[in-house]
């Protein structure tokens, strides 16, 4: 595809993702389905453009004085791509291309630079305002950057500088602050990234994707090897291969999920990665957690969420979300901790984890769970992260001025170049 159909499809593909709220990659698909023409490099420009718009559309859209995906799409182009004035003119009249520039779209585009605006919803304000205080706008700033690819280096399988030494191909770069994370640094907009994949450290197991703020939340779990360990909210099992390598497969790790079809993918990613101490558990196997109460040394709960920490990724979900949507996250929440909590032995603790920054899904649900859980009390999340033994000198440096006033983690991009996470961690009276 020429320049001016690639501009052309984007702008497709946003009014589309408007018009129907789908998420991004669904619109993406569906545009894919009925233009079998378009190649890798073209889906990887367009849906590149896309991501980029929605990251920054409040801006974009503040700059050209008009909200229309043409005009974001074009901004996006202009402002964040850095594509000449004179290139853009030119392409948006190709065969194919979306047409001329009108005079107010030329003037608009000859802007010096982007205009400021929130780039969130704007229901959501007061509950940036009262996580963030002043912080807020630059906070969000740094969640509508694009994200690199960070991996954890397997353990169970090799070490991390052979790791790390394998990984050259895909220019990984050691992390500073987690002795078994590495990073590829985000491509440039309009690349395909990397096909870390198909590379053979990942087919060897070596390798696992996964986001570092990620990773540092599954090290809140402390030193945990040869422990009873419950995965309560296992999915696809991201946090499960983390706490396993942790292990050193020793004890014994439970993975459990209420939903069967969520930890499918985990028995082969078990295997690849050489985990051999974990027993994968859902209510649709028949395969209750009731011997399991009162036993476990620690009980891991990454909690479902808005996901809001994940936005620099998908920065379709943050136009997205709805308060209604926060409410009934708020409400599994609840039902999450009151379950997990019945399996934590005397003496053991429950980790709590969200990718979202927000107080309604962690502070208040912590609090909420606390008043009517009198044996349980909190514990410093950042103590348990030193006992994995996994973060460096830099890292604890970094992750201590993520500290919240109750002990817990909050983990931003302006502070630490990684998705928003949430660490909480509390223990039980014996
Ligand atoms: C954030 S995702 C887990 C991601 C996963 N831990 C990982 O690292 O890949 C949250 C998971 O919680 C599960 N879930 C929601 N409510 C639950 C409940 N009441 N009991 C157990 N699992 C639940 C969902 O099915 C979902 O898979």
């Amino acid at each position: 595809m020429r320049f001016g159909g690639r501009i052309s499809a984007a702008i497709e593909i946003l009014s589309d993702f408007e018009a129907r709220r789908v998420p991004l990659k669904t619109a993406i698909a569906d545009w894919g389905r009925s233009n079998r023409y378009a190649g890798s490099k073209d889906r990887a420009f367009i849906s590149g453009l896309c991501l980029d718009a929605l990251r920054r559309r409040a801006s974009l859209a503040a700059t050209m004085d008009d909200d229309a995906p043409r005009a974001v799409i074009l901004a996006a182009l202009r402002f964040l791509w850095k594509t000449s004035l004179e290139d853009v003119a030119a392409a948006v009249t190709e065969e194919h291309g979306p047409g001329a520039l009108t005079e107010k779209e030329h003037e608009a585009l000859s802007a010096e630079r982007l205009a400021e605006a929130g780039d969130t919803p704007e229901w959501l304000t007061p509950h940036l305002t009262r996580v963030f205080g002043e912080r807020a706008a630059s906070v969000m700033k740094a969640f509508s950057e694009r994200a690199d690819i960070d991996l954890r280096l397997n353990t169970l399988k090799t070490t991390p500088e052979k790791a790390v030494a394998a990984l050259k191909t895909v220019k990984a770069e050691a992390s500073p602050l987690l002795q078994t994370a590495a990073r590829i640094a985000a491509p440039e907009p309009s690349e395909k990234a990397p096909g870390v994949t198909v590379i053979p450290a990942f087919n060897k197991g070596w390798v696992e994707v996964q986001d570092l703020g990620s990773q540092l939340a599954a090290s809140a779990a402390g030193e945990i090897k040869g422990a009873q360990v419950l995965d309560y909210c296992a999915g696809g099992g991201g946090k499960t291969l983390a706490l396993a390598a942790m292990m050193e497969n020793t004890g014994q790790l439970y993975a459990y999920d209420r939903d069967a079809r969520r930890l499918k993918p985990l028995f082969d990613r078990a295997k690849r990665a050489g985990v051999r101490n974990v027993q994968i558990r859902s209510p649709a196997g028949g395969e209750g957690l009731d011997d399991l109460a009162a036993k476990m040394d620690v009980v891991f709960v990454d909690a479902p969420c808005t996901g809001a920490g994940t936005w620099r990724r998908h920065p379709d979900t943050k136009w997205r979300l709805t308060e209604k949507q926060l409410q009934t996250r708020q409400g599994e929440q609840d039902t999450v901790l009151k379950e997990a909590s019945r399996f934590v032995k005397p003496g053991g603790r429950m980790v709590w984890v969200t990718c979202s920054f927000l107080m309604e899904e962690n502070e208040d649900r912590l609090a909420a769970f606390l008043e009517t859980h009198g044996d349980f009390s909190r514990a410093p999340a950042l103590s348990f992260i030193e006992q994995s033994g996994l973060s460096t000198e830099e890292g604890k440096t970094a992750l201590s001025a993520c500290v919240t006033p109750d002990g817990a983690i909050r983990l931003t991009p302006d502070k630490i170049r990684a998705d928003g996470f949430f660490v909480a961690v509390m223990t039980r009276r014996t």
